[in-house]
């Protein structure tokens, strides 16, 4: 099977946790727009729900699909949460934002009583780190940002290249405005260590690591699919 393939049987067996009247948020990446494409041969059927997309892109194509959309203002509460991610370890901490989205990503997975990710195995990783960390940052005081996360980076035993991500030969600019740094730490043995040290950086905006996020992972791979739940 193909990568496409097992993106598209997790995207499958996620789709049966969705019932009729639930309030979805809709993640970003190719993972989760196979995701859109089942959800909306569903809608299509007659299942009523609604979706709060997470990007742009998304809800480019839920509109394209007649997926029918709402805004964490109109529904600031959610029932599920269904998104790729870029690495997801066994206790379900996850590296997210390789498709620029993670701000929306991470403020409509803690608006969602619950959160499914759906990968294929290639996603799955014993420690965090191998993928670098998406870390999305004001474009004000870039130089000084980037400084101050090198400084966060080393207070939690880590360092590595700060690379600004680009596009078409620009700065890659994110639906809030914002810039992304991608971290190549490598290993990241302690992800809260560094996530509160990041945290604590006036110009990061948001970082890509979830953590206490996910509550399944449904991982489609060779020998079929496996679900992972977060240690409760
Ligand atoms: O975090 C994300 C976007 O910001 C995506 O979920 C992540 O990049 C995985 O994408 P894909 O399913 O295309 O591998």
């Amino acid at each position: 099977m193909d990568a496409r393939a097992l993106k598209i049987e997790a995207a499958r067996a996620a789709l049966g946790h969705v019932r009729d009247g639930m309030r979805l948020g809709i993640g970003t990446g190719s993972t989760a727009e196979e995701f859109v494409r089942l959800l909306a041969e569903k809608v299509a059927a007659g299942m009523k729900i609604v979706g709060v997309p997470t990007s742009e892109r998304t809800a480019a194509l839920c509109r394209e699909l007649g997926v029918p959309l709402s805004t964490l203002e109109e529904t600031p509460e959610l029932d599920l949460t269904i998104d790729g991610a870029d690495e997801v370890d066994g206790k379900l901490a996850l590296i997210k934002g390789g498709g620029g989205a993670l701000l929306r990503e991470k403020i409509v997975a803690a608006a969602s009583s619950r959160m499914i990710v759906i990968a294929d195995e290639s996603k799955l990783v014993e420690t965090l780190g191998r993928f670098p960390l998406p870390i999305e940052v004001n474009r004000f005081g870039l130089g000084a940002t980037r400084l101050a996360i090198a400084r966060a980076a080393d207070a939690a035993g880590l360092s590595g290249p700060l690379t600004l991500r680009m596009t078409n030969g620009e700065p890659f600019v994110t639906d809030g405005g914002h810039f992304i740094i991608d971290a190549s730490f490598g290993r990241i043995p302690n992800p809260r260590a560094l996530s509160n040290g990041l945290h604590a950086v006036p110009g990061v905006v948001e970082h890509g690591l979830f953590l206490g996020l996910a509550d399944v992972a449904i991982i489609a791979g060779a020998d079929g699919i496996r679900t992972v739940h977060a240690a409760s």
